[in-house]
């Protein structure tokens, strides 16, 4: 266990596109486009508890990205919204961001379903949560510890846009309890992954998420790919 996570802190920084500004993922397209092709069937997964966490604020794509590396990697598909208690999603729900306070348990709550799946036999888990502050990614960070094994192996990819790219999408949705006077909020909130996080800490990727959804999920799936079959690089 510590093992494990001496080797991961070893693992080279990955990112998708550098901390800032957002650039588009053309580069990482044309330069990994044979890797689309790799069926994930026919990857090498080690057999590591992994947590592959989707952040960034309303609108950014968590949930079309995960479910997409879900069904890739066959992994189990948790939706961070549900698990929030009916008092968020009524402060939600009534324009009122949530503050540290509401999302403390909500946090513990996914890290904990994502341990329990782990522990009833699946080979990883994809969650979505915004995780808008370092600090409550630390929150998903502590998994391993509290992994049986302990083997946790949690990463995150933080789908970047600006607000004004995650507004319209926001303001187009329907159904959703999340409207578009919470986006402001989202971002007075939102700490980027920083250059000092990613290369400490080195679980983050970065995808560029303003393009259209197929080259943002392929995108998700380069970095990804790489970091389920330890091939990262950089
Ligand atoms: N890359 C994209 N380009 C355009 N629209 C997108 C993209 N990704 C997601 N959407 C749309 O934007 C809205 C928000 O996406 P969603 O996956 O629910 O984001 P989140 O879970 O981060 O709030 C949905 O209506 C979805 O269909
Ligand atoms: O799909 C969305 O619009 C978001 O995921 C949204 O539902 C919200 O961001 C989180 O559920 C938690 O709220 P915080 O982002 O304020 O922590």
């Amino acid at each position: 266990m510590l093992q494990t996570f001496e080797q991961s802190h070893l693992k080279p920084i990955h990112y998708a596109s550098p901390p800032t500004p957002p650039t588009s993922n053309t580069a990482l397209l044309s330069n990994s486009s044979s890797l689309n092709t790799v069926k994930a069937a026919e990857m090498s997964i080690p057999n590591h508890h992994h947590i592959l966490i989707v952040t960034g604020p309303a609108g950014c794509g968590k949930s079309t990205v995960a479910k997409y590396l879900a069904d890739r990697y066959g992994f189990d598909y948790i939706e961070g919204d549900e698990f929030h208690p009916q008092a968020n999603l009524d402060k939600m729900s009534a324009g009122i961001p949530l503050n540290d306070e509401d999302r403390w348990d909500w946090l513990i709550l996914l890290r904990d379903q994502a341990l329990v799946n782990l522990k009833k036999g699946s080979k990883g888990v994809v969650v979505t949560c915004s995780a808008l502050k370092k600090k409550y990614r630390d929150v998903i960070r502590t998994a391993r510890l509290y992994d049986e094994d302990p083997d946790a192996n949690v990463h995150f990819v933080y789908l970047r846009a600006d607000k004004q790219t995650l507004l319209a999408r926001v303001r187009a949705r329907q159904g959703h309890y999340m409207k578009d006077d919470m986006v402001e909020s989202q971002f007075a909130a939102l700490e980027e992954p920083d250059e000092a996080e990613c290369k400490q800490l080195k679980d983050v990727e970065i995808v560029d998420c303003k393009g259209p959804v197929e080259e943002v999920q392929i995108a998700a799936s380069v970095v990804v790919d790489k970091v389920l079959t330890g091939t990262s690089t950089q």
